[in-house]
């Protein structure tokens, strides 16, 4: 019986530069990718997604943009990731190294897909558009997206 897990990502603008975090240990590690974790049974996933961007980069911020919803398979595993997307170019606090993320900006031109999660290609676009977006991936091992949908959502 599969069951959804809740996560979340955040991507954090400025001008036309993108904060991403390199993950230093656990699931991703040695990919750039945005800020994001485990929402817990106490707090909202809003909540959630200004907790970990804080822990993981240091950032603080007062308001995020719902940006879209990734739902993320992996065969021979019973949990459906359900990371809830969100970006914002207002934030206070200076991008620090965690425990976690090395964070650095990158020029929106510049964005190191081919050392980031395989999906991100795919939706990046929807993202730097500020086009709400609605995606599933279904990933065998953590490299190979083996099918996916993907649409915008108003
Ligand atoms: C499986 N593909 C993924 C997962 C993922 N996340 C990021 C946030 N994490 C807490 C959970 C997994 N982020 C991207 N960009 N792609």
């Amino acid at each position: 019986m599969t069951k959804t897990k809740l996560y979340t990502l955040a991507l954090i603008r400025s001008n036309s530069n993108i904060l991403l975090g390199m993950k230093k240990r656990g699931f991703g590690v040695g990919r750039w990718n945005g800020f994001g974790g485990k929402v817990h049974s106490n707090e909202t996933v809003l909540e959630a997604a200004k907790r970990e961007l804080h822990e993981e980069s240091g950032l603080m911020v007062n308001e995020l943009q719902e940006a879209g919803t990734l739902r993320f398979e992996f065969i021979g595993e019973t949990e459906i990731m359900e990371v809830h997307v969100f970006t914002t170019n207002k934030f206070e606090g200076t991008p620090t190294e965690s425990e976690e993320m090395r964070p650095q900006w990158f020029p929106i031109s510049e964005v190191p897909f081919d050392d980031m999660w395989p999906d991100d290609i795919l939706w990046f676009p929807f993202l730097l558009k500020g086009q709400k977006f609605s995606g599933y991936f279904k990933f065998k091992g953590h490299s190979e997206i083996l099918d996916y949908t993907l649409e915008p959502e108003c």
